[in-house]
């Protein structure tokens, strides 16, 4: 049973819904003729070679809501990407993608890279950096929507809802992020969600007392979440990470940017199931290891400029008040999973978080190293001001390899 409670920090849309989708999806179709939908795509080459990439396609189909979608593909060769052009083809919406891998993309990246301006390195944030730029290049939205291209449990009831907040000219919100509770095959999931974000966030919360951005960070149901949709007016002044920090980097750009009550997070489903990464406890470079270290740096690099000082005695502290905070959550969840029939293991959770404090450490130790370090992406006002001609190069490279041959 969905409950109906606000935490104060931002907007909470839940799912209690009396309204049946397709009468949501109607309100969308008529808002859309006045907001102009834009959906972008991150994704791998290989997630072509999936069924959940399949599953989102079949459901896109339906979606008369959104004017343009915008795939952004890496990793892909020539011939990889003749074949994503003849996959994606079946969308009835407008639709390109972005060949990042291409000869014509890799010309205006190398440009970028002569003003200093371009992204330090590959990844999601690169990618959804470009397809941006695309979309303010392309000048036909006034809401821009992104979701991963992993979702297993993916229905466009989800993206209806994720869309709806910020398309009802009726409503505030500029900003809408989607939760839900991260389930499958009868197992509690959402590690890092659970086993690090949160208890890091009440740890943060003890050890440097009260503040905004912690309150409003601790305020988002599923903070790690890959969904959300804002209006394409906020985009240029958006700075992306380029690392793992993504997720967080755009909840904290929000922040500085709009006022809470622009803000909102929308319930898009019961269920939600998606690629699972290995925890790669050997790898501090990979998995979720990685990905860790860098949520906690960009969550460090956003307090200090909010004036918090920190230091190697802070960060201990802070991994032991981590530690106590992570093993009583762990114990809820526990509860929580066997009164609603999921498993948890607690030996593997409890070793997730030992590796987890370890990260705290070891990110904390990375950020008092390099305080010069900028993982974030300049955005693209800035870019314009350095270069006024890239976006419009960059409208021209896409046009030319989506050109039918
Ligand atoms: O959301 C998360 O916590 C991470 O993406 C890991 O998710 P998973 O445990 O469901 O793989």
């Amino acid at each position: 049973m969905a409950d109906y409670h606000q935490n104060g920090a931002v907007a909470t849309l839940h799912g209690i819904s009396q309204v049946p989708a397709r009468q949501l999806e109607a309100q969308l179709e008529l808002f859309a003729q006045h907001r102009k939908i834009t959906l972008i795509l991150p994704s791998l080459y290989s997630e072509l070679e999936t069924p959940a990439l399949a599953g989102i396609l079949d459901e896109l189909m339906e979606a008369r809501y959104i004017n343009h979608i915008i795939i952004g593909l890496d990793r892909a060769d020539a011939d990889q990407f003749d074949h994503a052009r003849s996959y994606f083809a079946r969308l009835p919406q407008r639709h390109e993608i972005l060949w990042n891998d291409g000869p014509r993309l890799r010309e205006i990246q190398a440009a970028m890279q002569n003003t200093g301006l371009h992204p330090s390195e590959p990844g999601k944030g690169r990618n959804v950096w470009y397809c941006v730029g695309y979309a303010l290049a392309c000048r036909n939205s006034d809401v821009v929507a992104l979701h991963d291209c992993d979702i297993v449990t993916y229905s466009r009831d989800m993206l209806t809802r994720l869309v709806y907040p910020v398309a009802n000219p009726g409503f505030p919100y500029q900003f809408c992020k989607g939760y839900y509770p991260r389930i499958a095959d009868g197992k509690l999931n959402g590690r890092v969600t659970r086993l690090l974000v949160t208890p890091l966030i009440l740890a943060l919360q003890s050890c440097c007392g009260h503040r905004d951005y912690l309150e409003y960070l601790h305020g988002f149901r599923y903070p790690l979440a890959g969904e959300f949709a804002m209006r394409t007016a906020i985009l240029p002044d958006m700075r992306i990470p380029s690392d793992w920090g993504l997720e967080i980097g755009v909840l904290s750009e929000v922040w500085r940017n709009l006022s809470r009550h622009a803000i909102a997070q929308v319930d898009i489903s019961d269920r939600y199931d998606h690629k699972h990464q290995p925890l790669s406890a050997e790898d501090a470079t990979a998995g979720l290891s990685r990905m860790s270290i860098d949520i906690s740096k960009a969550i460090f690099r956003k307090l200090a400029t909010d004036g918090v000082v920190f230091s190697p005695e802070f960060f201990r502290t802070l991994k032991a008040t981590y530690y106590r905070r992570a093993l009583d959550l762990m114990e809820m969840y526990y509860n929580d999973a066997k009164m609603n029939g999921l498993s948890v293991d607690r030996h593997v959770e409890e070793q997730t978080v030992e590796l987890f404090a370890m990260n705290i450490v070891e990110a904390g130790a990375v950020f008092l190293d390099n305080p010069t370090e900028t993982p974030f992406i300049p955005n693209w006002s800035r870019v314009q001001a350095a270069n006024p001609d890239l976006m419009e190069q960059l409208r021209r490279a896409v046009a030319e390899d989506n050109a039918v041959p």
